[in-house]
């Protein structure tokens, strides 16, 4: 419980109606959760504004309301509190409310299109296998420690999120690393947090159904650097054009990586296999068993961070080198009749190209390349045509199939998919609507030796469809058919 006038620390309030000298027991965005005691914020968002259920708090006893535009009626036994930016408010609250639990641990932010999860995930393990306690909040789960607690969402809510911090403060942690999203940046959910550093691993094309314009998506990435304190590091991919953009009006100190320039972390790809990277980062030589080049930035990315704050470069890369990925990243399954199932959360156009250029660059002549993917409902409609032109590009038979279609028709999805399929792939390419059939058909039309990736779900465990979760794996589903097939 906190007092609200304690809440309001560095809040820009325009106006207030109503005692400050009361106590809040909880904050609450949602009406639906309101009940005696508790602070109601009103969030302008995306389906609804919060400002159409401030008299629904009120009738549920809220203690007090926190809006931008105040309400014609008011009742007298809760406090009003007219601020700029409801959704700013909130993350101020919530970090007060739980007595700024971020500044009490180093709290390291990872932004940037693709490897987020990668990123944070190898840096709770390292710092884990370095005898630290440390927090992890990320698209697959949140951790304390190993202590696993579902998430959500990329970024928490503004009150989870303080709240889980809290816990890890509790547990001892020392360290949290946590993914920020673009629109956790644009909803302010990271307002109020106290970080030690960020990062920048890249920026291509996503999320435009909600950013609109490219350039708008890239100011939502940099507006996480421009709030970076004096005193936290900015780690940026310098191999990518808008590493320094993101920089450009950080008060942090900035740092680079790189693979191809001469920066202060930087990397060479000495070999790229199935059995994982060899590499050569700052001078030393490291195994390590994720694939892909495109992990030798996430690789570069974590030592950085190590580095950066403060531990041994050298048993930095000695723990990095005996690591394992995130969950359904670049995950795979070998067959008894030797085809390997690559499960790949790749669900963006340069996600999907990076896996696929990966595949290439280990197959054999003789394996063929079988792709398997579809793309979600009810998020960015652009890049589905470029993500089927790419796994043509880059395959040798393509399935398109169904993801998460949400709350969007399967067959429109899969007819945006189409239109990317130029005349010349048309032979190579199938649509198989349901995801279980198109593994099925994969399946059935893979030889020995080849290759099938599974593109889009990773470590989901779930078909999201119309508002229902149905159990779904792509890696159980794939064990399952091959021994149903015999293959
Ligand atoms: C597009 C988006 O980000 N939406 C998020 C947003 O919802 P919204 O703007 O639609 O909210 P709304 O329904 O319009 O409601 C506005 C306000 O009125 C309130 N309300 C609503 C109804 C009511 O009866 N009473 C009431 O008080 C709501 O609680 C809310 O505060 O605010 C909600 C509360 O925090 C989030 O749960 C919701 O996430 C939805 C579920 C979502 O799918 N988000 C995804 C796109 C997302 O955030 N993804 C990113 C990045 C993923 C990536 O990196 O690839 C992530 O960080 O996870
Ligand atoms: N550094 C990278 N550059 C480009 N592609 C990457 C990188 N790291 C991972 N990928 C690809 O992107 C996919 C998603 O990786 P990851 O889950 O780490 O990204 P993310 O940024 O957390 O994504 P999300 O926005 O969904 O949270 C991986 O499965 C892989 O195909
Ligand atoms: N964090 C991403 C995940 C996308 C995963 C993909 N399987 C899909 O459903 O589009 C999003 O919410 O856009
Ligand atoms: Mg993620």
């Amino acid at each position: 419980m906190q007092s609200l006038q304690t809440l309001l620390h560095k809040v820009q309030v325009l106006n207030t109606i109503g005692s400050l000298d009361v106590p809040v027991e909880s904050i609450a965005f949602d009406s639906r959760k309101v009940q005696a005691g508790v602070l109601f914020v009103a969030v302008r968002g995306v389906q609804a504004d919060g400002h159409a259920f401030i008299t629904k708090a009120a009738e549920a006893n809220a203690v007090a309301i926190v809006c931008e535009e105040l309400p014609v009626e008011k009742n007298s036994a809760v406090t009003y509190i007219q601020v700029k930016d409801s959704a700013e408010a909130l993350g101020q609250m919530a970090s007060n409310f739980y007595d700024n639990p971020s500044a009490k641990l180093k709290l390291v932010g990872v932004t940037g299109t693709n490897g987020k999860t990668t990123s944070v995930t190898l840096l709770h393990k390292l710092f884990r296998e370095l005898g630290y306690h440390v927090g992890l909040l990320s698209t697959v789960q949140n951790q304390i420690n190993e202590e696993i607690i579902p998430s959500t969402h990329t970024t928490p809510d503004a009150v989870t999120l303080n709240e889980l911090l809290a816990k890890m403060v509790k547990a001892g942690c020392t360290h949290c690393f946590m993914e920020v999203s673009s629109h956790a940046m644009v909803q302010h959910r990271v307002v109020g947090l106290t970080f030690a550093g960020g990062v920048f691993t890249n920026i291509t094309h996503d999320h435009l159904d909600y950013h609109e314009t490219f350039d708008a998506y890239i100011k939502a990435k940099k507006s996480f650097f421009d709030m970076l304190p004096k005193g936290a590091f900015a780690l940026v991919n310098a191999d990518d054009k808008r590493g320094l953009v993101m920089v450009q009006n950080t008060r942090a100190s900035i740092h680079e990586f790189s693979l191809r320039k001469a920066t202060e972390f930087k990397a060479r790809i000495i070999d790229n296999t199935i059995q994982g990277l060899h590499l050569e980062i700052d001078g030393n030589e490291i195994w390590c068993k994720l694939i892909g080049a495109f992990n030798a930035y996430n690789l570069l990315g974590a030592y950085g961070v190590a580095v950066l704050l403060g531990e041994d470069p050298t048993e930095t890369l000695t723990v990095l080198s005996a690591l394992d990925s995130a969950a359904g990243r670049f995950d795979y399954i070998v067959s008894d009749s030797q085809i390997t199932g690559i499960i790949d959360y790749a669900h963006t156009p340069d996600a999907l190209e990076n896996v696929l250029n990966t595949i290439q660059q280990i197959r054999t002549p003789l394996q063929k390349v079988i792709t398997i993917v579809g793309c979600g409902g009810n998020r960015d409609a652009a890049k589905r045509p470029v993500m089927a032109d790419i796994a043509c590009r880059l395959s040798d038979k393509v399935i398109l199939t169904s993801d998460n279609p949400r709350f969007e028709e399967p067959q429109t999805i899969l007819a945006d998919m189409q239109k990317g399929v130029k005349p010349l792939d048309y032979k190579k390419t199938l649509s198989v609507l349901d995801r279980k059939e198109a593994i099925n058909t994969a399946i059935m039309l893979a030889e020995p030796n080849d290759i099938i990736l599974v593109a889009g779900k990773g470590h989901e465990t779930y078909q999201e469809i119309q508002g229902v979760k149905y159990p779904f794996d792509d890696k159980q589903v794939l064990q399952e058919t091959f021994q149903q097939l015999g293959k």
